[in-house]
C-alpha cells in the first residue's frame, strides 16, 4: 500500500500542474465558459484525491472541555503507536510497572478495520492570536485527523469509529492511574488553571481482605458494590440516576476511612474528598460535583462537623440536642472553621444537589458519608434513596481481630487467642487500638509480645470501664440522693406551712 506521504508527493505534483493550466485557463477562456470548468475540475481533484479527512479536535464545546473522543482515540492509538509509529511519548508511568506509549505529534499511524486501511494523523494549531492577556492563554490545539478513501465512508464513520471507541475506553481503564481530588478553596478557581480539583495519585494499600470486620458484613459489602457498577442497564430500566450513598458510621478509629480506600481499590474507581468547609456556597458545592467525572466516589468526611445543618428540618432538632462538646481535636477544628463562616453550605442545598441535578449529569458516582455521631444527622438526609446503605463500623470483634492478626502477624491462631477472645466480649476497643498493639515495635519482637501487648492494652480497657461505670454508678446515686434530700426539703415545707395554716386558722385570724 502506498504510504501518505508517497500519496503526498503524487498529489502534489498533480496540483501543481492543475494550478499553471488553470492560470493559463484564466487568461485566455472566456468568462462565460468558466463556470463550467471550474464545476468539472472539482470533480477532477475529487477523482484525483478520493480521500476524506476527519477531524477530532481536543477541546470541545463552549467551556473547552476535553472531548471524550480524542480522549478514547488517544489510547486506542496508544496501543497501535506500539507497534506502527517510530516517534512517541511517553505519558504516564503506570504504579511503576509499565510504560504507556502515546504517538508523537504529526507521527503517522496506518489502521486496518475489515481489510480497509485508514490513517491516523496527531496535528496541533499554534493559535497566534496577538491579545494581551493577564493569563497565559493556552495556544495550543491539537486534532487528531483520520483519513480514508471515500468508498468506506459508511464503514468508517459506522462501525470503525464505534470500534475505536469502545477499545479506547477499555485501554483507558486498563492503563489509568486512579487519582485522590480534593477541591480547592473557591479563590483559586479563576485565571490561568482554573481548577477546582487538584488531585495525587491514589496508591492506598487498604482491600477489602485486609479490612477488619465481619466476613458477611464485609461480603454484603462487596456484592453490593459489584451489583452497582454492573448496574448500568439495571438503572436505566428502573429510570433511576445510576448513583448510590452510602453512610458510614461508628467511633472513630473503626475504620470508615480505611473502608472508602478499600471501596476505590475493589472498583477501581478515583476518589474525590470534598472538603465543605472551604465550600463557600450551595453554588459552589454544584460546580464542584458537576466536575466529578464517572466513576469515582464522592467522600464527605465529618457530615455532622462540615455541614452546617441549618436545613429547616434540623434547626429544632439542633436545639432540642443542646451543645454537646466535640471532644475528638482535629474535628473541634473542623466544626469551629465551620461555623465561623459567613455563608455556607446547606442541608437542603446538598440534597437538593443529591437528589435533582445529580441525576441528570452522568453516572456511576457513589457518595460516601462518614459520621461518629449518627444520631446528630437529620433523618432526612439519610433515608434510603439518598443515603441506600447504611454501614455501622463498631468496635473490634473477634473475627475484626483474627483479621489484624493474620495482616500483622500472620498468624491463624495462637494459644492466647481464647484470652483475647473473651477479653474483647467484654470491652470496646477500636480496630485502631488494636493494629496500634499488633504491630511489632521492634525487629526482635515476637508474636507472642505482641499479643501480650494487646491483652494488655484489653486489661487497661476493661479496668478503664469498670472504673468510669463506678463512677457514673457513684454519680447517679449521689444525684438520686440529692433529688431525694431536694423532695423532702419540699415536703417538710409544704408541712410546716399547712401546719402554719391551720395555727393561723385556729387563731381565729381566718373568717
Ligand atoms: N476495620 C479496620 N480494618 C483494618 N484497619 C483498621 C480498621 N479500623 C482502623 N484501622 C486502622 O486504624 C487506622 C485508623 O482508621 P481510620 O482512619 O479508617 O478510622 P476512621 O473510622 O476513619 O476514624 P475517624 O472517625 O477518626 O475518621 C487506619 O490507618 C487503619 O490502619
Ligand atoms: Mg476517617
Amino acid at each position: 500500500m502506498m504510504g501518505m506521504r508517497e500519496m503526498g508527493t503524487n498529489v502534489g505534483s498533480v496540483l501543481a500542474s492543475l494550478m499553471f493550466v488553470w492560470a493559463i485557463f484564466k487568461e485566455y477562456f472566456p468568462y462565460r465558459l468558466r463556470g463550467h470548468v471550474e464545476k468539472y475540475s472539482q470533480k477532477l481533484v475529487r477523482f484525483v484525491y478520493p480521500y476524506i479527512e476527519i477531524n477530532f479536535h481536543e477541546l470541545t464545546g463552549e467551556r473547552l472541555k476535553r472531548s471524550e473522543a480524542f480522549l478514547a482515540i488517544q489510547n486506542y492509538l496508544s496501543t497501535k503507536a506500539s507497534s506502527q509509529a517510530s516517534r512517541f511519548k511517553a505519558d504516564v508511568v503506570k504504579e511503576s510497572k509499565s510504560l504507556v506509549l502515546t504517538m508523537d505529534d504529526h507521527e503517522e499511524v496506518p489502521d486496518e478495520f475489515n481489510g480497509v486501511k485508514v490513517w491516523w494523523v496527531l496535528g496541533k494549531h499554534i493559535n497566534k492570536s496577538q491579545s494581551i492577556s493577564y493569563y497565559p492563554v493556552s495556544d495550543e490545539k491539537r486534532y487528531f485527523k483520520l483519513t480514508f478513501h471515500k468508498h468506506h465512508r459508511e464503514l468508517i464513520t459506522g462501525s470503525y469509529a464505534d470500534h475505536v471507541m469502545k477499545e479506547g475506553k477499555t485501554v483507558f481503564v486498563e492503563n489509568r492511574q486512579r487519582k485522590l481530588y480534593s477541591n480547592n478553596p473557591s479563590k483559586n478557581w479563576h485565571g490561568w488553571k482554573q481548577t477546582k480539583w487538584s488531585h495525587v495519585y491514589f496508591d492506598h494499600p487498604a482491600t477489602f481482605d485486609t479490612l477488619a470486620m465481619e466476613t458477611k458484613m464485609k461480603e454484603d459489602i462487596k456484592k453490593d458494590l459489584m451489583k452497582f457498577s454492573k448496574g448500568k442497564e439495571y438503572y436505566a430500566k428502573i429510570g433511576k440516576a445510576w448513583k448510590r450513598g452510602y453512610l458510614l458510621y461508628g467511633p472513630p478509629g473503626t475504620g470508615k476511612s480505611t473502608m472508602i480506600a478499600a471501596m476505590a481499590n475493589f472498583l477501581n474507581y478515583d476518589v474525590y474528598d470534598l472538603e465543605l468547609t472551604t465550600v463557600m456556597d450551595n453554588t459552589e458545592l454544584r460546580n464542584l460535583l458537576i466536575e466529578t467525572s464517572n466513576k469515582s466516589i464522592v467522600v464527605i468526611e465529618d457530615i455532622d462537623c462540615s455541614l452546617d445543618l441549618t436545613g429547616q428540618r434540623v434547626k429544632k432538632k439542633e436545639k432540642d440536642q443542646g451543645d454537646e462538646v466535640e471532644t475528638d481535636p482535629v474535628k473541634k477544628e473542623k466544626k469551629e472553621e465551620s461555623d465561623n463562616k459567613s455563608s455556607k453550605v446547606t442541608l437542603s442545598g446538598l440534597l437538593n444537589f443529591i437528589d435533582g441535578l445529580w441525576s441528570a449529569c452522568g453516572g456511576e458516582r457513589i457518595i460516601v458519608f462518614t459520621t461518629n455521631h449518627v444520631e446528630k444527622l437529620d433523618p432526612a438526609l439519610i433515608r434510603r434513596g439518598r443515603m441506600d446503605k447504611h454501614i455501622e463500623m463498631s468496635y473490634c470483634s473477634f473475627e475484626a481481630f483474627k483479621v489484624l492478626a493474620n495482616n500483622y502477624l500472620d498468624i491463624d491462631s495462637h494459644e492466647l487467642f481464647a484470652k483475647i477472645e473473651s477479653l474483647l466480649a467484654e470491652t470496646n476497643i477500636t480496630p485502631a487500638d488494636v493494629a496500634e498493639n499488633l504491630m511489632p515495635k521492634s525487629d526482635e519482637e515476637g508474636v507472642e509480645t505482641s499479643l501480650n501487648s494487646l491483652i494488655e492494652a484489653l486489661e487497661e480497657v476493661k479496668e478503664e470501664e469498670a472504673r468510669k461505670k463506678e463512677e457514673e454508678e457513684v454519680r447517679l446515686k449521689a444525684e438520686k440522693e440529692e433529688k431525694e434530700k431536694e423532695e423532702s426539703a419540699q415536703e417538710s415545707v409544704k408541712i410546716d406551712e399547712n401546719s402554719a395554716n391551720s395555727v393561723v386558722k385556729e387563731n381565729g385570724f381566718h373568717k
